[in-house]
């Protein structure tokens, strides 16, 4: 008999040469030694240098696999990264309310080549109505100001946005990522009654590629493991440091992490 492994589920769409989305997910899942399962929300064509189209699942067959999923086995914790449509985040939305576990929500709305993954009115939906079901919501800086309104360049605002995502949208908690800020890469994890943040040197690469959609595939498997938010955090971090520090040169844009490069503890 061997023992049960963790599971996670993420929901998100695929990029085929494997940078971002799904096949991140999976790949950081898999790192972390935790089983990975996915429903494909939207089937993209991209690479490193763009995106060149998108084909949104449609909202029913979303259902179908979510059905497949949820009626087989539990997942032990979940993460949402590219939702186009309302109707896609309705389906979701059933699905989060009815089954308890942790969820994180990568609030993706354009990729880090400058492509727009979310069709605007889905924005107010997944503000109103997502958000408020999950355990943490990973916004980077762009992300955080459309969901808040608030502008950002220091730290001070990045208080201001929390602010508004706990008390106003009523998130559980927020991870604000500072990839996008001036000088070291600082990530904030904001809950109740408390304030994390965790800084990393910069490194100087254009290779950030599904960086996003890694550190929070990360973070949700720790959370299968049964991992505080707190833990999680920190494990993303340290792996999204090192993943970026360690970029395996792929593509001719803007390349991919590295998801073999972190070895720590598991
Ligand atoms: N150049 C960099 N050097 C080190 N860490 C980075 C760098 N760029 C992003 N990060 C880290 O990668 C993670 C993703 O951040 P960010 O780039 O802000 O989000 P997104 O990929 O969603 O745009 C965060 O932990 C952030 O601190
Ligand atoms: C399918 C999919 N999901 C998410 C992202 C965002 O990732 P990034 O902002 O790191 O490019 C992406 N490019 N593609």
């Amino acid at each position: 008999m061997t023992e049960s492994l963790p599971i996670a589920l993420t929901v998100a769409g695929t990029d085929p040469t494997g940078g971002a989305g799904v096949l991140a997910d999976i790949k950081s899942f898999h790192s972390r030694e935790v089983y990975g399962m996915s429903a494909v929300t939207s089937l993209t064509a991209q690479n490193t240098m763009g995106v060149q189209d998108v084909f949104n699942v449609p909202a029913d067959f979303l259902k179908a696999q979510l059905e497949s999923i949820f009626s087989d086995e539990m997942p032990h914790a979940m993460k949402s990264g590219m939702i186009a449509t309302e109707e896609m985040m309705r389906v979701l939305k059933k699905y989060v309310t009815k089954y308890e576990m942790p969820l994180v929500i990568d609030p993706v709305m354009i990729s880090t080549s400058g492509h727009n993954l979310i069709s605007e009115d889905a924005i107010d939906y997944l503000r109103d109505e997502l958000l408020p079901a999950a355990l943490t919501v990973t916004p980077n800086i762009m992300e955080a100001e459309k969901l808040t309104g608030v502008d950002i360049e220091n730290e001070e605002d990045v208080r201001k946005a929390a602010k508004v995502f706990i008390e106003e949208i009523g998130v559980k908690s927020v991870i604000i990522k500072g990839g996008h800020l001036k000088g070291a890469a600082v990530d904030y994890l904001f809950e109740k009654d408390s304030e994390t943040s965790l800084s990393s040197d910069r490194v100087d690469t254009h290779h950030t590629h599904g960086t996003g959609c890694t550190f929070s595939a990360v973070i949700t498997a720790e959370l299968a493991k049964g991992k505080t938010l707190k833990e999680a955090f920190h494990t993303g971090k340290n792996y999204i440091t090192k993943a970026i520090q360690e970029t395996p040169e792929i593509g001719r844009g803007d390349g991919p992490v590295n998801h073999f490069a972190y070895k720590g503890e598991l």
